[in-house]
């Protein structure tokens, strides 16, 4: 069925979700900064990615303005891309301009965005979301997508909003917050890859950032096993068994890394890109989510405070990544 969409939020994953989704017949409207409005409205999109694939969408294929009402007026279906920290404020945008049919789905990191969004929005359908691919802005219209794996959405009660989208994998799955939980194991690592400074492919094929990506999965499992939820792999290897994998020697890492998520040689998180952009990161909703669960169950979670301090001094720093050694952190934990 063809959808009218609006993308909520328009930065990486909005432009290349709802660049793809225009491609695939919907009509979509991107809501945008201004600079984006007019680079998009001069310039179009245009979308790759580590496949190889590239795609022109052309500025009479895709609406985008920066005003909420013109954005919402008509959507069928929206698409929340904000940061975890602007969730609220997007939520009250679509209670004041959207129909109140219109089904909105949360395609952000973090565990509880889509509750986030059902506290500001009651009575409306919503549905939370999980994009497991990577995607970073290169300017000009340029988004460029670098790991692999699918869009899942949350299916309630049978309903699962889907659209057409060439390129993109997407699924259902009923239990969302197990779909989340498997995610965040992997977004601990958005932290360690934005103090890197370095590319993910660069910086995980280091042991000594493996080993710190291991022991705060190893804490976030501990504490997901004693809420009882098991979490969801996105990838051929169990995330479970990801801590003891991460921690082998590099020429074995290379081996069975070849089963999991593929990454292309330019990839960074979007925590790097936050850091170089100056705007404030989602570490409160990844490495802070676990301290917060850790907290209340008595388990305790030291790793990630680490790595969790060191990126608010980043930011507090505000001059991009800081480029750490891991010895530097490795010296914190131990
Ligand atoms: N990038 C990635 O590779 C991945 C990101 N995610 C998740 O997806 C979500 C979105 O991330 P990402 O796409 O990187 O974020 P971006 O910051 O690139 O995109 C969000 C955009 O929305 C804009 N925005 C916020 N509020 C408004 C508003 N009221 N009106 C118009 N524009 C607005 C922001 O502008 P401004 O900055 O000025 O506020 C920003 O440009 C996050 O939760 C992230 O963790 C998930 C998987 C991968
Ligand atoms: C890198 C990736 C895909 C997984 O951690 C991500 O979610 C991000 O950059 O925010």
């Amino acid at each position: 069925m063809d959808h009218r969409i609006t993308i909520a939020g328009a930065g990486s994953i909005g432009c290349f979700v709802g660049g793809l989704a225009a491609l695939g017949g919907n009509r979509v409207t991107l809501l945008g900064r201004p600079t984006l409005v007019d680079t998009v409205a001069t310039k179009g999109l245009t979308l790759t990615s580590f496949e190889g694939c590239s795609e022109a969408i052309s500025s009479s294929d895709v609406a985008v303005t920066a005003d909420p009402q013109a954005a919402f007026a008509d959507a069928s279906l929206i698409l929340v891309t904000v940061k975890s920290g602007q969730t609220e404020e997007m939520g009250r945008l679509i209670a004041t301009h959207a129909p109140e049919t219109a089904v909105v789905v949360s395609l952000q990191n973090g565990l509880d965005n889509a509750a986030r969004l059902r506290a500001v929005l009651p009575g409306r359908r919503i549905h939370a979301g999980m994009v497991s691919f990577n995607v970073l802005g290169r300017g000009d219209g340029v988004f460029h997508r670098g790991t692999s794996g699918p869009v899942v959405i949350e299916d309630v009660g049978g309903e699962c909003p889907l659209f057409v989208a060439p390129h993109l994998d997407l699924v259902c799955h009923p239990r969302m917050d197990e779909v989340l939980a498997g995610k965040l194991l992997y977004n601990l690592n958005n932290a360690l890859n934005a103090l890197s400074g370095l590319t993910l492919a660069e910086q995980l094929a280091d042991r000594r950032w493996r080993k710190l990506f291991a022991a705060a999965q190893d804490e976030a499992l501990a504490v997901f096993r004693a809420e009882g939820l098991a979490p969801w792999s996105m990838s051929k290897i169990p995330v479970t068994r990801m801590p003891r994998m991460l921690r082998l020697p590099n020429f074995l890492f290379r081996q069975v890394a070849k089963r999991g998520v593929r990454i292309d040689r330019t990839a960074r998180s979007s925590m790097w890109e936050d850091l170089e952009r100056r705007r404030p990161t989602e570490i409160g909703d990844l490495q802070g989510a676990i301290i917060r669960r850790g907290e209340k169950l008595g388990i305790a979670t030291p790793v990630n405070r680490v790595i969790a301090d060191a990126i608010r001094a980043a930011e507090q720093a505000g001059a991009g990544s800081p480029g750490l050694s891991p010895d530097v952190l490795l010296s914190r934990v131990s």
